[in-house]
């Protein structure tokens, strides 16, 4: 657990890093249909956020957080909401290299955040070598809730986008039998008053991409010390799929993405409501 690894896919920039203004602007110019807008659709859909909410942006420092951070002061800057906003990042025990780079992002792209300490990759190496991705996750989640939470914040927002919507809900059909979509708001299990938010649920991720490159950003990518390639590869086998459905049928992600908003319960032979099982016999004869 002592290198960086090498086999993710790397962004690379098109450019030198883009002056500061530029990069600003270019995200309510250039991107505004493709990023910004569907950013504050997904807000005002979803109703992710209220007057006199405190949001704590969780940044990894990859390139859909670094993003979802300067969306977040755009939106600030351009809308009438009444809402705070502080940025968080938990270093889980990255290498001394990714953490210069994820530092040197911030500080470019203006971005003050609250650093700390997770050590959780030293803890997740240890504890669960055969299942560090679960663990990770959860250790991550709680340790993002305690120091929104800590900073006074009620609601905590992450930085998955649409094609991450897409591949859980595929995931979940093929590797677990269940049909369950990423939410784009839930309320926190163990942290009351606390709600987790994705403003980024209608962003492609082709287009962060593009911006990111646009803007001359390194992001980092798979910063992980612990599981290297093992874990991303189920995510990374989805992905490939659907890209080979999208050579014969152009509107599959689309599908796939609104199939979770078009359920049909009459249809569907059992479900779970509130960690209570159904079936549609339940119902069968009183119809
Ligand atoms: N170390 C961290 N510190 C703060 N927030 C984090 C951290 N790791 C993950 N997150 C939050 O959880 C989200 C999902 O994490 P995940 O590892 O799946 O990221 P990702 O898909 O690689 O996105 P990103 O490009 O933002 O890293 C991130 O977008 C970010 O909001």
């Amino acid at each position: 657990m002592n290198s960086i690894q090498s086999n993710c896919p790397v962004l690379i920039p098109e450019s030198e890093r883009k002056p500061l203004a530029e990069i600003e602007r270019a995200i309510i110019t250039k991107f505004r249909h493709k990023i910004y807008s569907p950013f504050v659709r997904a807000i005002k859909d979803f109703q992710l956020i209220k007057d006199g909410d405190k949001v704590a942006v969780a940044i990894s420092g990859g390139k859909d957080s670094l993003l979802m951070a300067k969306l977040f002061q755009e939106f600030k800057n351009h809308s009438k909401a009444k809402f705070e906003v502080e940025f968080i990042v938990m270093d889980p025990g990255y290498h001394p290299d990714i953490k210069r780079l994820l530092i040197d992002n911030l500080n470019y792209l203006n971005i003050p955040a609250h650093i700390f300490d997770g050590k959780i990759f030293e803890v997740v190496d240890r504890i669960a070598k055969d299942y560090p991705c679960y663990m990770c996750a959860r250790m991550r989640r709680g340790a993002l809730y305690n120091k929104a939470k800590e900073i006074g914040c009620n609601k905590l927002a992450l930085g998955h986008h649409y094609n991450d919507v897409i591949e859980t809900i595929l995931l979940n059909v093929l590797y677990s039998g269940n049909f369950k979509t990423m939410m784009p708001k839930l309320k926190a299990q163990n942290f009351e008053g606390m709600e987790l938010i994705r403003p980024m649920y209608y962003i492609e991720e082709r287009y962060i991409e593009q911006f990111t490159k646009y803007a001359g950003i390194w992001p980092l990518n798979c910063a992980c010390m612990v599981a290297a390639k093992k874990i991303g590869n189920k995510r990374y086998e989805i992905k490939e799929l659907i890209n080979n459905l999208k050579k014969d049928f152009e509107d599959v992600e689309k599908s796939i993405f609104k199939a979770a908003q078009n359920v049909n319960l009459d249809s569907i032979i059992g479900w779970q409501k509130g960690g209570q099982k159904y079936s549609f016999l339940d119902f069968y004869d009183k119809e």
